[in-house]
């Protein structure tokens, strides 16, 4: 019998409109939306120069209440495959640009075209986007309120994203447990990554996902996992507060991004906004103990103010691109923290060690043989 292989799906165009995309600077970009998509969308106008990712990228809850303009050419060409392979249930962006997203697809996972899954999602989008020079644009003047808007819409007001705690919006709504090993981490959800879980589920452990206004500190357990998440970071105060009491304990303490800016406002440094941000997979960060340089994956827009880190701490990597403070840890207790994504889920793998560093604190806090 011959087989027939399909290479490539092809997604039908869907009809499209002109529409703008509008700064709160007053530049305008023009490009289409699909004709069903007749309302506006206001969200932070940021860019990822990731190649590829964008499945995971879309469903990082760190991205909500974000634009997130993609600046590689062409887009979604290896379609969107089952949930099982998201960073959470849904898109959180408040709408995606693209300069070109591809009506082809083809990969052995793919279930349906990029263009689907955001109508399906009801996520706002805009092809045809010259990406390149709003890119130029929102680095020249740092990322800033947009929307995503019909040709005739007048825009006079922008929200201001910072002032929102988005944390709230995107946290689990209730304990839950994972795994059945015999260590008991906390990780304080603000948003996690599922490949988060995921790692840290490679240990023999169990994992207590907690909401971010959780105190679990009158509970038992063997560490605490910190998350990434959306926002500004002195939004979470609640989470510093309950992060500074656990510290307090001296069990091991894990941060990733957000949880990283969050370790340092419990430790009293301070944190502030970079101009545009660092989203894409090769952000190259020096391990300063071993001076060698990692590839990171990277989703943020705030970073740890260096001057502010108390004596008792110390930086731990540096992102070569502006020197920004990429890691720190506590000079004597098990304290440390990355601002970038070592589960990568988009990006490179070369830092997952960092999970077995924390698993190692762990034992040796626990009293117990490390298990590598
Ligand atoms: N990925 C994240 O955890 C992002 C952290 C924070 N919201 C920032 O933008 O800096």
């Amino acid at each position: 019998m011959v087989q027939i292989r399909t290479y490539y799906k092809y997604s039908m165009n869907t009809m499209t409109l002109t529409a703008q995309l509008v700064l709160k600077s007053g530049e305008v970009f023009y490009g289409e939306v699909p004709v069903h998509q007749e309302h506006i969308s206001f969200g932070e106008v940021v860019f990822n120069t990731g190649m590829v990712g964008y499945v995971e990228a879309l469903t990082d809850p760190s991205y909500a209440g974000q634009i997130l303009v993609f600046t590689y050419p062409l887009i979604g060409n290896y379609g969107v495959s089952s949930s099982q392979s998201w960073e959470s249930e849904k898109i959180h962006v408040r709408g995606a640009v693209f300069s070109e997203l591809s009506p082809y697809y083809s990969n052995y996972s793919s279930q349906f075209s990029l263009a689907r899954w955001l109508t399906d999602q009801k996520i706002p989008y805009m092809t045809g986007v010259d990406t390149r020079a709003l890119t130029k644009c929102l680095r020249t003047k740092g990322v800033e309120p947009g929307a995503i808007a019909p040709m005739n819409a007048k825009l006079d007001h922008f929200e201001n994203f910072d002032a929102i705690n988005w944390v709230e919006e995107v946290s689990i709504k209730e304990p839950q447990y994972y795994g059945s090993g015999d260590k008991l981490i906390i990780a304080i959800d603000c948003g996690m990554k599922e490949n988060i879980l995921r790692s840290l589920l490679r240990y023999p452990v169990r994992v207590k996902r907690v909401p971010f206004d959780y105190d679990f500190t009158h509970e038992k357990f063997d560490g605490v996992f910190i998350s990434n998440g959306p926002g500004d970071p002195v939004r979470c105060q609640k989470t510093i507060t309950i992060i500074r009491k656990a510290m307090a304990l001296h069990k091991p303490a894990f941060g990733i991004c957000l949880g990283t800016q969050l370790m340092a406002l419990a430790a009293g440094a301070k944190t502030y906004k970079l101009p545009f941000g660092h989203r894409s997979h090769n952000q190259p960060c020096l391990h300063l103990m071993t001076n060698r340089c990692y590839l990171t994956s990277q989703n943020h827009g705030y970073a740890v103010d260096e001057a502010s880190l108390s004596s008792d701490w110390r930086v731990t990597f540096r992102n070569l691109n502006d020197q920004s403070v990429a890691g720190i840890e506590h000079h004597s207790l098990p304290f440390f923290s990355v601002q970038f994504h070592p589960e990568a889920a988009p990006g490179p793998e070369d830092t997952q060690w960092l999970f077995q560093k924390f698993f190692d604190a762990i034992c040796v806090s626990s009293g117990t043989p490390e298990v590598s």
